[in-house]
Parts: C-alpha cells; structure tokens; sequence
C-alpha cells in the first residue's frame, strides 16, 4: 500500500462515523479560584472516555457524585498538541478529502474555549493556527494539485453578524439558503490565502477585531460567538471537475450566570442575547437528540449558521470545555448535560466531489484564454513590428511607419495588460507539490500516518475498554463459581447494592432533569408573558393612533421573508409604477405658445418628445373630520351651566326695559320666564342630537332659535 493511499484510507474510516463526536476538556484551576480555595470536582478517566463531578452539596449518597461518557477526555494537564493530534487532525484530513467539517468549543464563560481553539503563541497554540499547518503541508505534498485557498472570519454579536476582516464595511450580512451550498451569509469578504502565514494573519486581523470584555469571571471575555471559515477547492490534474473541503472553526461565547459575572449595562445586554443564542442551540440539540419532526434552527442566526454541523451533511466535533473548581458545580453539569445529549445527533457528511462550476475552475478557464490570448497577440505584435521594420527599410511612405509604431505600441499595452491579469489570477492559485525536497515530504507523510494511527489507536482503546466495562456488568454472574451458598448470597447482596445504587442515581438524575424542566418552563411562561405584554401595547397603539386604512395599507405590503426570517414591507413603488413604460400620447403637445414655437428649432420641446406623466401624489394618511358624541356626563354637566346661565338671564330679563315693556304687553313675567327655560332646553337637545348625528325634531320651540 502506498503512504498516500494509507492516509487517505485513514480519513474514509473516520467518515464511517456519522455521529458528532463530543470531548470534554477541563482546565486547570485559575488563579482566582485557587485564592478563594476552591477544590477540584472533577475527576477524569482518560482510557475510558469518563468524567466524573462529585457533587459538593451533595445531601445524599445518590447525590455525591455523576458520571457522564464521551468519545474521549481531556484532564487539565492535556496538552493542545495531544488534543489536536487525537481528535481533530483526522477531521482536517477529511476537509482536504472534500469534507464540510465542524469543530465548536462550548461551555461557561472561563472555561478555556479560545485557549483551546486559538490558544496561545509558541508550544500552545490551539487548534486553528495548527489546522493551518497540516493543511499547508498537505498542500505542500499534492504534486500536480491545484488549490484555490480562501478563508472567511465572522463574529455574531448581539445577534449581528460582523466581517471580522472588513470590520469597517458597512454591507449588510444576512443569512441565506442556497442550493447546494446550505445556509450562507452575504456579503463577506473572503481572503485568498498561499500560505499558512497568510491564514494566521488573517486570524491575528479578526481577533483584533473581535468583540471582548472583561468579567468577573474572565478578564479577556468573548462577548461574541466566532467562526472561521477555510473554503479549499481543489482540482487533479487536467481534470474538468474539483472537490470542495469546507472548516468552520467555531468558538463560541460562555454561557454566564449575572451573579457570578457581575455584568452589567452593556455586559449584562450581551450577556442576555449569548444566552439566548445558545439556549437556541441547545434546543436544536435537544430536538435533534429526540428526533423531534421540527427543528427549530430558525430560532438565531447561531443556529442556523451551525444548520449543516448538527443534523446536516457535516462531519462535526463538538467540544465541551468545563472548569475543575467546586463553585461552578452546577455549570459544570449543565455544560455536560448539553454534550451528553449532543452525542446521538446522527449526521450525514457528503463528499463535495465531481464539482463542475467552482470558482477554481473557472480561474483555470480564464487562465487559459488569456495565455492563449497573450500569445496570439504577441504574435500579431511581432507581426507588425516585422512589416515596420520592412518598411523602414524600403524606405516607404514616413506617416505609414508612425501609424504602424503607434499599432505596435498598443499591442504591446494590451499584452502588458493581459499579462498583468493572468499573473493576478495564477497569484491566487496554489501549486501542489512545489519546492519540498522529495525526502522531507516522505518523512512528512509517515509522522502524519503515524499520528493518525495512534489517534485512531487511542480511539478504539476507549471504545473498547467502555465496551468491556458494560460486558463486565452482565457477564460477571454467568462467570462466577460459587463454593458456598453463603458465597452466593453475598455476591448477590454486592449487586443488588450495586443495582439499586444505580437505580438511586438514575432517580435522582430524573429528578434533576425535572427541576431544570421546570426551571425552563418557568423562563418559557415569563418570556410568553413579556411578549405578550409587549403585543398587547403594540396593538393598543395600532388601535388607537394608527388609522385603519393605513393599518390594512401596511397589512397589504406586509410579506414574509423566508429568507430573513421575518416580515418585511414591499417597496410601494411596485405598486405605484405603471406597469408600462410612460409615452406621449398626444400629437398636440407641447401646448404653450412658446413650446410651439420653440418646437421647431429645438427638438426637446417637440410633442413626441415630451413625457405625459401623471403626478404621483403622496397617500393620505389623515381622516375626515367627526365631531365626537357627547357623553352623558358632559351633556349633564353642559346643562348644569346652562341652568345657572338661565338663572342669570331670570335676573336680566327682570331688568331689561323690552321684557318690561311686552309685559306691559299682556303676558305675565312667570309665562315669560317658562318660555324661556323651555326654548333653553330644546336648543341644548338640539345641539347635543347633532353632535350625536341622529335625527333632529321638527322644531316644536321655536323660541329657541329666536333666543339664538
Ligand atoms: N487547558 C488550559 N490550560 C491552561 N490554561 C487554560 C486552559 N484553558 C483555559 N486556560 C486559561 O483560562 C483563562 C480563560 O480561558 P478562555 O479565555 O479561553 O475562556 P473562554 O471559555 O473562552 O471564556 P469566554 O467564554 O468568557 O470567552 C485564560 O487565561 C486561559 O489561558
């Protein structure tokens, strides 16, 4: 067997595994937990795949202590190059096979998600930075392999994505679906990498400009979740088709308890969103772990971006960061609670092979025509260089040999150009193969080979060794021989122990799971309040100052964005542009005196040249007016001032001279006040029939409208 087909034959092993992967890494205990003289909890058992926390309020023997199994361990003395060259160096071999592949670092805030996916300079560096490095060796051994390398770096901050390399960009980054491609986002700068110098820089850029903070709890927080992308195409030979690797290198931002950060103001805004988002992701988690039928990735852009890596066609890791220190028990738990859950999510990873449209090969097509383009136009350049030269010799025509220099300068500009655009496109491309000595290569290829082989080694040492442990508990009866029946007793006392130990303990891990069932709903019903309470306050302002053909206007122009995941309101102007083009319709026209006499000199004011357009006037947006129905209280209070009114006027009338006098007429002054307060009466109920727009009376006191 060839070392090439042995490697490659180590990465399609690995593609047999279709379930996300889940290692558990604890950290050592800080500096600051060793000053508050918090103890370790954890204990881990590396050979078989364990972690165990003992439970410091523990109450009960069942409460002491819970175990959870993974596909492998780490304890806090791991190193980075150990954890690298286990676990994710057989996963970046599968991207150069053409893989989309997925690691993600979880856990509660300080736990070491950057240390273990960025890390630190020198023998620490972290997963990222050492993906370069095997990526670039491997580009470095594929003789007759072109590579087109570009890599991507975003941030999701406050439910924003952010180009971390075009931080300044103001483009808008959404996410879309796309066939064949999956969940993408828009807009995203993408930088085209020739070495893995170039990847780490790209990185160094995007960490700068990442959003961190300071906690109580981590001086260098991630206030955002990262990803970093590396996009490897790659064709064989003279072949007409590629293959795609896809990395997404995720590092997440801590889940955190307000208590133990302290965070506040803009700490504690942040710190509301991150937790949402991956409470989200912990739902797809959960639903994907049930087989639930709907999953609802649709809940943050987190989820939706990590689509592919949870129940999609990725192959994906997923590790789970933990720290040791008593205080951060119950994180501790939730954390491995989640990767617990995490590891029965099934995926179904492709091979992006048999690629006919790639940007890598269309690079190659370009390529192509523009040599074949260069050298048809320096042939014509020496051409014409040629004949000038005979001519100047021939002593010919003077403007001739001018006008043919002139051709020939030309020709040579756009050579010049050409070659300037080839030399472009051949910069991005990369050459598999080149300046390694063919003895270094060798010795490159058998220490990878070798470093697959104890990580695969390792992998089936715990598989094994949690297969025999769980053979060991059925089996172990059907073994023994027993010399007494007292013997037999005992040891069936041993198990019955054992059994209903583990009976305690799988009681008690209910009983946990129906407190945080509880907790959830609990943070369920109150978000269902608050958006409910939000909702009502949205529709009492609709109600009462939105008016209502505006509201079924908005209604009519709502649509719903598959895309963006919300409503979105259409451009009125769809509606309001004709559907065909404007055209003078009328002959006559231009109208004016002056237009008409214009028309003849100046074709601009000519009638088929003038546009009719009809104005677009803007919409209505107010009422007409009303007048509002009076309330009984205020016609009751309007006729109490009236009354008094009424009482004044008793008084004038007995003053004023013309009362007097059509007293003197023959009506006495007591029918003459009666009149009054009568007429008075009508004319409020007359007034107040109006306003209410119902019927007025055929007018039975007359009087009133004398009064008036
Ligand atoms: N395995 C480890 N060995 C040594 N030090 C570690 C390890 N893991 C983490 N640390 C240290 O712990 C501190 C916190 O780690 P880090 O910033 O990576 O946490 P985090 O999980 O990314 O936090 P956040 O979610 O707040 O961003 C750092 O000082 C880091 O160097």
């Amino acid at each position: 067997m060839t070392s090439e087909a042995s490697e490659s034959n180590s990465t399609d092993k690995l593609s047999s595994n279709e379930s996300v992967q889940v290692i558990v890494r604890c950290r050592p205990l800080s500096l600051q937990e060793l000053q508050q003289q918090c103890t370790s909890v954890v204990k881990i058992y590396s050979n078989r795949g364990v972690i165990e926390v003992e439970n410091p309020k523990a109450r009960s023997e069942n409460e002491r202590s819970k175990m959870f199994t993974y596909d492998a361990v780490y304890d806090e003395k791991s190193t980075q190059q150990a954890l690298y060259d286990e676990t994710i160096r057989p996963l970046v071999a599968s991207v150069l096979e053409g893989y989309n592949c997925c690691v993600f670092a979880y856990g509660q805030t300080g736990t070491g998600k950057t240390y273990t996916m960025e890390g630190c300079d020198g023998e620490d560096i972290g997963i990222i930075p050492r993906a370069f490095d095997q990526i670039w060796s491997h580009i470095a051994r594929k003789t007759g392999v072109e590579f087109l390398v570009s890599v991507r770096y975003m941030e999701i901050y406050m439910e924003e994505i952010r180009d971390l390399l075009k931080i300044k960009s103001t483009k808008v980054h959404e996410l879309r679906e796309m066939p064949g491609e999956g969940v993408v986002v828009t807009n995203l700068h993408s930088h085209n990498c020739q070495s893995a110098k170039d990847m780490l820089k790209a990185m160094k850029t995007g960490n700068f400009n990442r959003t961190t903070g300071a906690t109580n709890m981590n001086e260098h927080s991630s206030r955002s979740h990262a990803i970093f992308q590396i996009i490897i195409e790659m064709v064989e030979g003279h072949s007409k088709s590629m293959k795609v690797g896809k990395l997404n290198l995720v590092d997440l931002a801590g889940s955190e308890r307000q208590s133990k950060t302290g965070a506040t103001g803009d700490r504690l805004k942040e710190a509301t969103k991150i937790n949402k988002a991956l409470s989200s992701l912990g739902n797809v988690i959960y639903a994907l772990a049930e087989n639930s039928a709907h999953i609802p990735y649709r809940d943050s852009k987190l989820t939706r971006l990590l689509q592919d890596s949870l129940g999609g066609n990725s192959k994906t890791i997923m590790i789970a960061n933990v720290g040791p220190a008593s205080m951060n028990y119950d994180e501790t738990i939730v954390t491995l609670r989640y990767a617990y859950r995490a590891k029965s999510i099934k995926n179904k990873p492709i091979k992006n092979e048999d690629i006919k449209d790639g940007k890598l090969l269309l690079m190659q097509q370009e390529i192509e025509r523009l040599r074949a383009l260069i050298s048809e136009k320096s042939n014509g350049v020496d051409m014409n260089g040629l004949n000038g030269q005979n001519a100047e010799e021939s002593d010919s025509d003077e403007s001739d040999n001018v006008e043919k220099e002139k051709q020939l300068e030309l020709g040579k500009m756009e050579v010049d150009e050409l070659a300037k655009k080839l030399k472009t496109l051949e910069k991005q491309m990369v050459h598999g193969g080149k300046d390694i000595v063919d003895s270094v290569n060798e010795n490159e290829l058998k220490l990878e080979q070798q470093k697959a082989e104890i990580a695969d080694r390792k992998k089936k040492e715990i598989e094994m060794q949690q297969r025999i442990e769980l053979e060991e508990e059925t089996c172990s009866e059907l073994k023994q021989v027993f010399a007494s029946l007292q013997q037999q007793v005992d040891f069936k006392r041993d198990k019955l122990k054992r059994i209903n130990n583990k009976l305690q303990s799988i009681r008690q891990e209910i009983k946990d799971n129906h407190e945080v069932y509880l907790k959830d709903r609990q943070e369920i019903e109150n978000a269902n309040d608050e958006a409910t309470v939000n909702l009502r306050q949205a529709f009492l302002i609709i109600d009462n100052f939105v008016p209502s053909e505006e509201r079924s206007r908005i209604i009519s122009l709502a649509q719903f964005d598959e895309n963006l995941d919300n409503w979105i309101i259409k451009k009125e102007i769809e509606k309001i542009l004709p559907s065909e083009r404007p055209r003078a319709h009328n002959y006559r026209r231009p109208i004016s005196d002056y237009a008409i006499q214009q028309g003849q000199l100046n074709p601009k004011y000519r009638g088929e040249n003038v546009l009719d357009l009809k104005l677009d006037m803007p919409l209505r947006t107010t009422q007409d007016y009303v007048p509002p129905a009076i309330c009984p209280q205020i016609k009751a209070l309007v006729n109490d001032v009236i009354k008094k009114e009424m009482d004044n006027c008793h008084v004038t009338i007995k003053m004023a001279p013309h009362s007097m006098s059509r007293s003197a007429g023959g009506v006495s002054k007591l029918e003459q006040e009666g009149k009054y307060k009568q007429a008075l009466r009508s004319l409020v109920d007359v007034n107040s029939l109006k306003a209410s727009n119902k019927p007025v009376p055929p007018r039975s006191a007359k009087s009133a409208y004398h009064l008036k």
